[in-house]
């Protein structure tokens, strides 16, 4: 197993402390994958920590992550006219979000490395999580968030996990800069999705998608925000491919937040990536103008002959409603945007109703509970009597 330059091809030790080559490329682990367990992919007790021998670690610094629900969604196929629809719940992770699949394998990384500190730049979700791997781990979690920007429920996450929680003031593009600089210059282990062994929890998904539905899905639908995970979930797919577990693969749609759409401008304007200097929109998670992986992203997306779009704020909450109320799921704003890009995207005929789709909602609703209370009507009270509730229900 060795650490490789996804632009120039150098490698590097994988016991060496480093997120990107001399050459300033991404960096991606490669696994041996003469040495994984290809007899594994049974349906049966379905967790992250099942898929050892395709992890590049030894260490297990883990809270039970994985073997999140992969359900279908009967009553939104229907609605729709899709012939397959499925939703693959990341909230049912220990913190509510996929986050905590690369912080299992990253903290156990900064373990075997003899690192004792962590640290990351975070809209949220990867604070949490941060905070509650390094907790279990008794080691100490510094992280840097957008001041004022980030939902409720996740700050108090990292704040009672018992992070060093510092708000700055900027947005996470700013944050995450100050991070790098951080960890180089203190050593403290930088755990964002630049560090591949992140993306290594993360491309669980897909080994767990294959698992549980026994074939590959025509398609695969997320939010794309710092743009780790859509690369993380293709690796896992294309190793699943090369160690010949599975012999097709699926087409993988990024989906963005307008205000917040770096990537979905330059696919659709047929142009090179340029980051946004200011964004903004009602997913907080996704509130990303500068994606650190936007590469590995757009290389995902085009090998797998898939799509970036992009969703307004009014579709993103129209999608997290249609989730909730249809199908009794309820996941925060960002991990709507990709129903809202399923909808758009059928109704724009670039996609075919004739195709199976995985959703993946990537966090739990109750992370962000003040966007229901501020978008949706919250009901007036009554007398407590009969007459009075008899009046208001009918
Ligand atoms: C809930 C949620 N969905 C989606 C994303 C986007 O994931 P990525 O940054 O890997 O593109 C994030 C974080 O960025 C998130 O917290
Ligand atoms: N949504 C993320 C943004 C940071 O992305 P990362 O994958 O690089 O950690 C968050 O939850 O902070």
């Amino acid at each position: 197993m060795v650490l490789k330059c996804v632009v120039c091809g150098r490698e590097y030790p994988e016991d060496e402390v480093r997120y990107r080559c001399e050459c300033g490329g991404l960096l991606e682990v490669v696994i041996d994958l003469d040495k994984v367990d290809t007899s594994i992919f049974n349906g049966k007790e379905i967790k992250l920590w099942k898929y050892e021998s395709w992890l590049p670690v030894k260490k297990r610094v883990s809270l039970e992550e994985g073997g999140t629900p992969l359900y279908r969604l009967l009553n939104l196929e229907s609605d729709l006219g899709v012939k397959e629809l499925y939703a693959k719940n990341e909230g049912a992770n220990p913190t509510g979000s996929f986050k905590d699949r690369g912080m299992t394998v990253g903290v156990s990384k900064a373990l075997e490395l003899g690192m004792d500190k962590v640290i990351c730049a975070s809209t949220g979700n990867t604070s949490a999580s941060l905070a509650a791997y390094a907790a279990k781990a008794g080691i100490k979690a510094y992280v840097l968030i957008p001041s004022g920007k980030i939902a409720l429920g996740k700050l108090a996450q990292a704040i009672i996990y018992g992070a060093r929680v510092v708000p700055i003031k900027g947005n996470f593009d700013d944050a995450l800069r100050v991070v790098v600089e951080t960890s180089k210059e203190l050593g403290i282990y930088m755990l964002n999705s630049i560090n591949p062994f992140r993306l290594e929890g993360q491309k669980t998904i897909a080994y767990e998608i294959y698992d549980q539905l026994g074939k590959v899905p025509d398609n695969v639908i997320l939010p794309v925000g710092n743009a780790g995970n859509i690369s993380a979930i293709w690796k896992g797919f294309k190793e699943m491919y090369e160690a010949g577990v599975i012999d097709e693969l699926p087409r993988m749609i990024g989906i963005q937040a307008e205000g917040a759409s770096p990537l979905a401008k330059a696919w659709k304007e047929k142009r090179k990536f340029q980051p946004e200097e200011s964004p903004e929109t009602i997913a907080s998670a996704i509130r990303i103008g500068n994606p650190a992986n936007w590469i590995k992203a757009w290389r995902a997306v085009e090998e797998s002959g898939g799509l970036f779009e992009s969703v307004s704020d009014e579709e993103i909450l129209r999608a997290q409603k249609l989730l909730a109320s249809r199908e009794g799921l309820f996941v925060e704003p960002a991990s709507a945007a990709s129903l809202a890009g399923l909808i758009k995207l059928l109704e724009s005929g670039e996609i075919s109703r004739n195709e199976s789709y995985v959703l993946i909602t990537t966090g739990h609703g109750l992370k962000d509970p003040n966007i229901v209370i501020k978008n949706f009507q919250v009901p007036e009270p009554i007398d407590p009597t009969l007459e009075a509730f008899k009046e208001v229900i009918e």
